[in-house]
């Protein structure tokens, strides 16, 4: 299978170039070609264990936990490989930044939660810190929520709060891509409503990489739509064509519903 490629003329941040990933003997991508278009959102969707969860942890190394995990092929960041063995691993998951599927505030403060990762990179003073803090909860739409109850427990917030939170944790850190596997899918509408709003702010300043099993979703946030199926990437376009007029037959069959 080949991906259909209708690639538009825009700065690539990240290119995926014949990407195959192996969970010990087992392979679970081959193959991928793809190009996450600078402050665009793009979706990964595809039925379950197609493989868009991992080749979202590609994309930050996060499977470099597990010894038996690996990849081959390359992920251009800036135009340098970042599967390259002297990648400073630290430093790529700085600019590249996940939040995961259920809210994982860390047991702290609300404030705390947010200057760990800042302190953890940078040497800030307490007014600076206090400045990243504030901002970081603004850009994630919650500084109202908490503002009089910074050092209340992450742990405290409602379910939608506590992913807020995660992502104005990513935030605070600048880093220049942000990949959100599933955020959503622990959540209620409105706190849903509040993300997918948040999203579309973020990407004036961010490149986002989001999995979704929500076709809506997809069509409301995203730019850029990647299908993914028994660990090929079989289609890749803009959303909206893509959701009108998909060009391969599993595509228009996932998405109006025949599979999943
Ligand atoms: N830790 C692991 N060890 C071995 N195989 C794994 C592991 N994690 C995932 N896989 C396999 O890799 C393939 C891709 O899984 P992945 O979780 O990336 O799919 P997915 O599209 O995100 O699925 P879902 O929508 O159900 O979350 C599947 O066959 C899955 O069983």
């Amino acid at each position: 299978m080949t991906a259909v490629k209708r690639t538009p003329n825009l700065p690539e941040k990240i290119s995926v170039r014949n990407l195959s990933f192996f969970y010990g003997d087992s392979r679970a991508l081959s193959g991928i070609n793809l190009s996450l278009y600078a402050n665009k959102v793009t979706s990964f969707i595809g039925p379950s264990g197609c493989g868009k969860s991992t080749l979202l942890r590609v994309l930050n190394r996060m499977y470099d936990l597990y010894p038996k995990q690996r990849a081959e092929g390359e992920i251009l960041l800036d135009g340098e490989n970042i599967l390259s063995p002297d990648q400073d691993l630290n430093l790529l998951r700085a600019r590249v930044g996940m939040v995961f599927q259920k809210p994982t505030p860390f047991p702290m403060s609300i404030y705390d939660n947010i200057a760990f990762g800042v302190k953890l990179y940078e040497k800030v003073n307490r007014a600076e810190l206090d400045e990243r803090v504030e901002t970081a909860l603004k850009s994630a739409a919650l500084w109202d929520e908490v503002k009089d109850k910074l050092k209340a427990s992450g742990l405290s917030l409602s379910g939608g709060q506590q992913q807020r939170l995660c992502i104005a944790r990513t935030v605070a850190i600048h880093p220049e891509v942000i990949l959100l596997d599933e955020p959503c899918s622990a959540l209620d509408p409105i706190s849903t409503a509040k993300i997918e709003e948040l999203i579309d702010e973020l990407k004036d300043h961010y490149t986002i990489a989001i999995v979704t099993h929500n076709m809506q979703q997809a069509a409301r946030v995203s730019e850029y739509t990647a299908f993914m199926y028994l660990g090929e990437l079989l289609e890749f376009g803009v959303t909206a064509q893509m959701f009108t007029s998909p060009e391969q037959k599993q595509t228009q069959n996932y998405i109006t519903g025949r599979f999943g």
